[in-house]
């Protein structure tokens, strides 16, 4: 494989069907490299969309040997592979396996609950030939939503969870947690 790769991004905030559009682009080609970060351990050895859609993925600390027999690489919850939980430079990695000629799908959060962004996502989309900006539906009021709110603080900018700590919320009903 050679010649110039495509990377494409999928960001937005939680709920916003990431996970549902990486696994149908990787379920599109037989042969994958699934990849999700090792710090997220909720769903095992699988890509796993709210939509009840799954797909079998690497769990990763590190970028694995012999990537470059795949010409298709699908990596969801990018915004994870950082330091401590990631070691190694996850852009340079995807930016080289775009560069020998892979598709390269990703997903991530592009902003926390605080509605800064994560850096890791942002640096990833210098080098994206396409992003796309996906939105959830706001769990107050239904209506569109960018953002994703945290239900109480508990001091971690890194925290994997679901409905239970995390919403999705337009501008209007996005907020701070309250501090206990
Ligand atoms: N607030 C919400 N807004 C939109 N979809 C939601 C919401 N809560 C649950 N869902 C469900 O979640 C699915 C998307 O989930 P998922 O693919 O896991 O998204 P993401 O990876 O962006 O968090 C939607 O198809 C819908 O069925
Ligand atoms: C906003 C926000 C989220 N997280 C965590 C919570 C979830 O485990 C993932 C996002 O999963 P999804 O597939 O996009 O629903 O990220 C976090 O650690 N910090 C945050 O600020």
């Amino acid at each position: 494989m050679s010649g110039k790769g495509r990377l494409v991004l999928y960001v937005g905030p939680m709920f916003a069907g990431k996970s549902s559009h990486l696994i149908k682009a990787a379920s599109a080609h037989e042969r994958v490299l699934a990849l999700k970060p090792g710090f997220d351990t909720r769903d095992g050895a699988e890509l796993v969309s709210r939509d009840g859609s799954h797909f079998a993925a690497r769990s990763v600390r590190r970028w694995p040997s012999h990537s470059e027999d795949y010409s298709h690489i699908v990596l969801d919850e990018v915004q994870f592979m950082v330091s401590p939980h990631y070691e190694g430079d996850i852009v340079a990695e995807l930016q080289s396996a775009r560069l020998r000629g892979a598709t390269v799908t990703v997903g991530g959060l592009d902003s926390d609950y605080r509605q800064e962004p994560f850096e890791i996502v942002s640096r990833l989309m210098q080098f994206a030939d396409e992003i796309i900006h996906l939105e959830a539906r706001c769990h107050v009021c239904n209506q569109p939503a960018q953002w994703t709110a945290k239900t109480h603080e508990t001091g971690h900018l890194l925290e994997t969870g679901d409905q239970e700590l995390y919403e999705a919320r337009c501008d209007e009903h996005w907020c701070l947690p309250e501090v206990p």
